[in-house]
Order: C-alpha cells, then sequence, then structure tokens
C-alpha cells in the first residue's frame, strides 16, 4: 500500500517510518510512505503557507494554493486515483470498520493540517473524506495521521504474525481487550488469575471472552447496543454480572 503525506513536518513521521511494527512494515515493503510539504510550494521570500481568517477570529489558516498544488501532486506521486483523506476534529470519528475498508487501498493521499485549519473551498474541491481520531483538539494532523497509518498498517496482511493476527485485536470483533498478565505470578500480593495458569485452553478461551463482554458493558456500553450475542456470549455475561454484582 502506498500512502502519500501532505505535511508541514514530514520529520514527525519517522515515529512510524522507523519504529516497531509499522517500521518493518515499511522495511518490508508492505507500506510505503512518501512525503509531500505545502512549504514546497510557495513563491515568496518567507514560504508563506498560512494567512489570516476572512471575518477576522483567532489564529490563522493554512495558505489554499501551496496545499492545493501538495495534494496535486500527492496523488500524482501515487498509482490510480487515490483516496484524498483530510484529518480533522469535523471528520468522521475513526474506528475499526474504517482502518480495515481503507487498509484494503492501493493508496491513499493523507493531508495533515496545522494552525486553526483550512480554507473549506479546498475541502470541498481536494478531499474525499474527513477523519476524526477524537473529539479533542491537537496542534496538528501529523499525529492523527500517524495514529491512521499505524492503525492501517496493522491490518495489511502479513504484517502481524498470526499469533498478533489482526483479526484477534480487541475491536476486531467489537469487544474491549481482556486483561493480560505476565510473571511474575504475585506483584505486591496480587495474584494472577488462576485460570490462566491451568493450561486449559478452552477455559482461558471462555475466561477471555467473559472477561471482554463484563468490561465492554462496564466501560463502553455503547458498543454492546446493536452486538447480536451468541449464547454462549449471553450466558458468560451473566456469569461476570452475577460475579460482580451488577
Ligand atoms: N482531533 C483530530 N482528529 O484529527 N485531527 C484532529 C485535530 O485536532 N487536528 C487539528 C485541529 C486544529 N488544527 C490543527 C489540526
Amino acid at each position: 500500500m502506498q500512502i502519500a503525506i501532505v505535511s508541514l513536518f514530514p520529520e514527525m513521521f519517522s515515529a512510524v517510518s522507523e519504529h516497531g511494527v509499522t517500521g518493518r512494515a515499511v522495511d518490508q515493503g508492505k507500506v510505503a510512505l512518501n512525503h509531500i510539504n505545502p512549504r514546497s510550494f510557495t513563491t515568496d521570500r518567507h514560504r508563506t503557507v498560512d494567512d489570516r481568517p476572512y471575518g477576522g477570529g483567532p489564529g490563522m489558516l493554512m495558505k489554499i494554493d501551496p496545499l492545493q498544488q501538495a495534494i496535486s501532486a500527492a496523488r500524482a506521486s501515487l498509482n490510480g486515483e487515490p483516496k484524498v483523506v483530510y484529518l480533522s476534529p469535523q471528520g468522521r470519528q475513526l474506528d475499526h470498520s474504517k482502518t480495515v475498508e481503507l487498509s484494503a487501498l492501493d493508496s491513499l493521499v493523507l493531508v495533515a493540517g496545522r494552525y486553526e485549519g483550512v480554507d473549506e473551498r479546498l475541502i470541498q474541491s481536494a478531499v474525499d473524506e474527513e477523519i476524526s481520531i477524537g473529539d479533542y483538539v491537537l496542534s496538528g494532523g501529523e499525529l492523527p495521521a500517524m495514529v491512521l497509518i499505524d492503525a492501517i498498517t496493522r491490518q495489511l496482511p502479513g504484517v502481524l504474525g498470526h499469533e498478533l493476527s489482526a483479526q484477534e485485536d480487541s475491536y476486531a470483533d467489537g469487544l474491549l481487550d481482556c486483561p493480560h498478565y505476565t510473571r511474575p505470578e504475585v506483584f505486591e500480593g496480587r495474584e494472577v488469575p488462576e485460570v490462566l495458569l491451568s493450561g486449559d485452553h478452552e477455559k482461558i478461551r471462555r475466561w477471555r471472552l467473559k472477561q471482554a463482554l463484563g468490561r465492554t458493558l462496564e466501560r463502553r456500553p455503547d458498543l454492546l447496543k446493536d452486538r447480536v450475542m451468541s449464547p454462549e456470549e449471553q450466558e458468560l455475561l451473566a456469569q461476570y454480572c452475577q460475579e460482580q454484582g451488577i
């Protein structure tokens, strides 16, 4: 998969291109990142990329022309007709299904804004989709773009080993993750749940599913609202509620 990133700070993206799962995916050629900097398309002495908003108000906006040229160059750098995604709090909130959908594309352009945002006419003319990583305001779209790159890359075939299958990601089945434990068996008087030491893989599977269901009910009941639970899930959640007195 090819991802072209439009950003004033391309150096920030070494966090995903040079480290961890995403860094290995880049090294293995499973995902290719290239960068286009709007500042490259400025012509004035100060290489200006921002301007004041019409109607007044705090802060600055990204100038249309350098950004439009950068997006055009990003599209031209990729095969086919890439989707153009602008990271913004005004976008649809990112979720697992969106990362799966985007990971199926051959190529993608990510536009990371700075300042207070961009001219609405640029969004209307050059952006296919706005995506938000959450209801808060950051200083730039680079971190949201890296979140999206990480989540998409994990979905690409062969990126995660079988033991880390993306299909087993907690959100892949719509639930929060179960608790996890590793050595030592006792930490500050707190013991590892006995079932996890039992070697009984079926009991462990059921325990983990019960914990995931219970946690989801307690912390994110919205995720269960439309979930059609299997008889086993219903049984396990009822057990959890009885055990926890809820
Ligand atoms: N939340 C967000 N999800 O995607 N982008 C987000 C964001 O806060 N972007 C900033 C908004 C203010 N201008 C600079 C970029």
